[in-house]
């Protein structure tokens, strides 16, 4: 395929930054305390064009709009599904080198590892003991997964869901910014934390989705009608062409990026190492407060 852009390619993306721009989402409130920012990724090394434009294009804006920011690498949620260590611990890394290289900043927002907070699976269990078994199995992705996979999946694979509810409460997040395949568990989120402040008092504030918005990424994936390619002036072939070559053109300085912050390992691994201390410090009071509500002190 041609990597030179042509004028149609260019018109192309001029169309779809206007789209872009037309549909981006409601601007989020002024800097406040008491609002936080809380979002995950599953360590899949290089990020997808979903996971770009479903999240990390969103949380790059995210980390000059709010004061407080955390962004996770969620090794545990990733194990739900079967993992060689060593690829794993690489795609740790990776992942890293690439949310760097997309624009997270460590100074404006708190990267971390998961697995690092122990506080996240401690917080799970006490949700998890709040959650009815049907309502995990009647979730999509559970349902989807389960089909596809063609087995009965593990009972991680059913209750991650509430650790990712548990990711969210355990630093009392206000808002948490993900593309519309989390609503469901969104929903859950805000179940549980409603659930609980019923039963203990008013605790954690019920986290709001900020949703990306996907219209601009089913363009990009070419799934708009043909009249829709008509109306930007070009046929399906050519749309997708131009597709494919301003992709290109988007990604290749974070590439170039990603690959110069992967040479340097052991900078990826002190970011961690710091942003998980940051984080540790923000979850330990709260999960202490949730221990004496629940009577463990
Ligand atoms: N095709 C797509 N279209 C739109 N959005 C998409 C697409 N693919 C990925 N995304 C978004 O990218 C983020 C990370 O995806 P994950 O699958 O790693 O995302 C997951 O597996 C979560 N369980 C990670 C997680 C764990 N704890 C959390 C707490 C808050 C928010 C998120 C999390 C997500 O926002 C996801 O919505």
């Amino acid at each position: 395929m041609a990597l030179h852009i042509t004028r149609k390619a260019r018109g192309c993306w001029s169309f779809i930054r206007a789209l872009h721009k037309a549909t981006a989402p409601a601007p989020a409130p002024e800097k406040d305390g008491m609002e936080r920012i809380f979002s995950g990724i599953q360590p899949t090394g290089i990020p997808h064009l979903g996971n770009y434009l479903g999240a990390i294009e969103s949380w790059v804006k995210l980390q000059d709009e709010y004061g407080s920011v955390l962004y996770s690498i969620v090794d545990l949620h990733s194990i739900t599904a079967p993992q060689d260590p060593a690829a794993l611990r690489q795609s740790i890394l990776d992942m890293t080198a690439a949310l760097l290289a997309c624009g997270i900043s460590p100074e404006k927002s708190t990267l971390f590892q998961q697995s690092q907070v122990s506080e996240h699976t401690q917080l799970s269990w006490i949700l998890t003991c709040m959650v009815r078994l049907p309502r995990l199995q009647h979730l999509h992705q559970w349902k989807a997964k389960t089909t596809t996979q063609k087995h009965d999946g593990t009972v991680g694979l059913l209750t991650y869901p509430v650790l990712q509810a548990a990711d969210i409460l355990l630093y009392k997040s206000t808002h948490v910014p993900v593309g519309e395949d989390q609503v469901q568990h969104m929903e859950l989120v805000q179940d549980l934390a409603q659930g609980f402040n019923k039963k203990y008092g008013e605790f954690f504030p019920v986290p709001k989705s900020i949703l990306t918005d996907i219209i601009l990424k089913k363009y990009y994936m070419c799934q708009v009608s043909v009249s829709e390619h008509k109306s930007a002036g070009l046929d399906t072939a050519r749309y997708k062409l131009a597709v494919a070559e301003a992709v290109i053109e988007k990604f290749a300085p974070i590439k170039g990026e990603i690959e110069k912050l992967k040479m340097d390992k052991g900078h990826l691994e002190k970011v961690l190492q710091i942003g998980s201390a940051k984080a540790k410090e923000l979850a330990c009071p709260v999960y202490q407060e949730v221990k004496k509500l629940v009577g463990f002190l």
